[in-house]
């Protein structure tokens, strides 16, 4: 269709050293499901991004979103700072680890040299994912302002490039349309997750 999205470069980005954050909501799971698939397909598929460099978070809803967002952000930063082992791998959508549950505890085999601990890099760029449908308040309203405000700071305030991927629809069709889930539409999660590798490379320069 006329899909004015975001033109994708004619040479797909290298994002092959990238590691990239995507936090989802667990609201409208099913539309939200094929919006991070389509980020992360499009991402390993076009723009080589390694699959274990993908991590993946899940909140309750919307709202949650900038908290976890600036939160795992911050924690990638320290943890890189501080050469520790990761303890967030990569995990796929039905098993997300959620915000509270508890991280395995994970210690260096012993006598392993601190080098021996792969330190992982801070994130290059975050995706925030969701679905706001309208209800009948003004509800939808509220949370779709705080929401993108929130976002928008998380950027800006932690300096690393966090791509908008909330949904705001007036309609269940019109979510299904953007995930490309009726058949007609086109998933915006794929434009999401190259436009993540771009602003990546932006903030790796
Ligand atoms: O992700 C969503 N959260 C929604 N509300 C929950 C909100 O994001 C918070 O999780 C909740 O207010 C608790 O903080 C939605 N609606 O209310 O319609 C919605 O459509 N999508």
């Amino acid at each position: 269709g006329d899909h004015h999205g975001l033109q994708a470069s004619e040479t797909p980005v290298d994002g092959s050293n990238l590691r990239i954050l995507i936090v989802h909501t667990r609201w409208n799971l099913p539309i939200v499901k094929a919006l991070v698939e389509g980020a992360q397909k499009t991402m390993i598929e076009v723009n080589n991004v390694k699959p274990e460099n993908i991590v993946v978070e899940s909140v309750p809803g919307a709202y949650e979103l900038p908290f976890a967002a600036h939160k795992l952000i911050e924690v990638s930063k320290v943890r890189a700072a501080d050469g520790a082992n990761d303890l967030m791998g990569s995990v796929n959508l039905l098993d997300g680890l959620n915000l509270n549950s508890p991280k395995p505890a994970s210690t260096p085999a012993a006598g392993a040299s601190p080098a021996a601990s792969k330190s992982k890099k801070a994130f290059d760029a975050v995706i925030c994912i969701g679905v706001l449908i309208k209800g009948s308040t003004m509800h939808f309203e509220y949370i779709c302002e705080a929401v993108t405000q929130g976002i928008m700071r998380v950027g800006l305030d932690t300096g690393i490039p966090v791509v908008f991927g909330v949904l705001t629809c007036l309609t269940e069709e019109q979510a299904l349309n953007r995930a490309g889930m009726d058949g007609k539409g086109h998933n915006h999660g794929e434009d999401w997750g190259t436009g993540a590798v771009e602003m990546a490379l932006l903030n790796t320069r």
